[in-house]
């Protein structure tokens, strides 16, 4: 659906010229909630802003829909931008109209009469949860309604993708899981393509199909976010799961980290370690993560004595992954 060919893009010449993206592929498929990562600086919001064109890279194609949407200008540009919702931190709503007329301003600028304009922001302001207060200011609102706003007006066009630059970041973490919600289940209903950029890596755990982790302007890792948890070394993962990196073990123990992921996670795994191989287990951190339905976890432990090599296979035999720190 989207789709990012080697993009790069350079503000300002010469000495003064800072590389935001560098040389950036991405793929995001059709109905998938797509997120990229990444701190600030990172290039996040320069990537989101050229898939619309809000930025233009400075080279390599974005094809959104099967459009190349870098080769448009003028008139074709502004048609293709219709089809691209996006919505912002900050709701960029405006504050002299309703809410009902704020939804109605992309429909006004693509030409729907009155009649037109009224049923579908009754539409709109009902599939966000917002039909009654269709007369009220954007002050009068929370911020997280203020959001749902964003998004009926978004999705006024019948977008085939949206884009979401940071839309959680300005809310609490109770109204942040609400607006997820909301996103996941207009991508599950309406099969709506979303692009997010995130610092929080709890946007990402919670709605998130696949992610890519920008740093200084380069792809450092991506793939489906469940894959990527239960590989042990991978970025995700470790910034899920931290170690304990200062951790000395005691005289004559090894310290071993077990990745769990799907049915192995509800396993009696290490009783039976204590029990069939006669080993003395001594838990240093541990954690389990859900990604969708799946739980994932990581368990770092310290083992003392009995049949080492033995559990060690018991465990791998179970599908496990095991590391151990040397
Ligand atoms: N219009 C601009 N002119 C010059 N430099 C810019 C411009 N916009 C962004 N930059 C620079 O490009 C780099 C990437 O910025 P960008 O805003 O895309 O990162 P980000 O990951 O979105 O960070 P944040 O979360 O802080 O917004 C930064 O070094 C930033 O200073």
């Amino acid at each position: 659906m989207i789709t990012i060919n080697d993009v790069s893009k350079v503000y300002g010449r010469g000495e003064k010229a800072i590389v935001a993206l560098d040389a950036v592929n991405l793929a995001v498929p059709q109905g998938e909630i797509f997120g990229v990562l990444g701190e600030s600086g990172a290039g996040k919001s320069t990537l989101i802003r050229c898939v619309n064109l809000l930025e233009r890279p400075t080279s390599g194609s974005i094809i959104v829909n099967d459009q190349e949407i870098t080769s448009l200008n003028g008139p074709a540009l502004r048609k293709a931008r219709q089809r691209i919702g996006m919505i912002f931190q900050h709701f960029n709503l405006l504050s002299s109209r309703t809410i009902a007329e704020n939804v109605a301003f992309p429909l006004e600028v693509m030409g729907y009469n009155r009649s037109q304009r009224q049923e579908r922001v009754k539409e709109l302001l009902a599939l966000v949860g917002l039909e009654n207060r269709a007369q009220a200011y954007p002050a009068q609102l929370s911020g997280g309604q203020k959001q749902r706003v964003g998004i009926a007006r978004a999705l006024a066009g019948k977008p085939d993708v949206l884009l979401s630059d940071e839309a959680t970041s300005a809310l609490d973490p109770q109204t942040t899981r609400s607006i997820l919600e909301l996103l996941q289940d207009l991508n599950q209903r309406m099969g709506l393509t979303i692009l997010l950029i995130t610092h929080e890596m709890g946007v990402v755990k919670q709605i998130c199909h696949q992610v890519a982790i920008l740093e200084a302007g380069k792809v450092v890792e991506q793939g489906r976010v469940s894959e990527l948890a239960a590989l042990p070394e991978s970025r995700l993962a470790r910034s899920l799961f931290p170690r304990l990196q200062s951790y000395e073990a005691q005289p004559g123990a090894r310290i071993v980290t077990i990745t769990f992921a799907g049915d192995t996670a509800d396993e009696p795994v290490l009783s039976n370690v204590i029990r069939q191989f006669d080993v003395n287990v001594n838990i240093l951190s541990g954690n389990i993560e859900k990604f969708g339905e799946q739980r994932i976890g990581q368990l770092q432990a310290e083992f003392v004595g009995g049949q080492f090599e033995a559990a060690l296979n018991y465990l791998r035999q179970l599908g496990l992954r095991v590391e151990v720190d040397e």
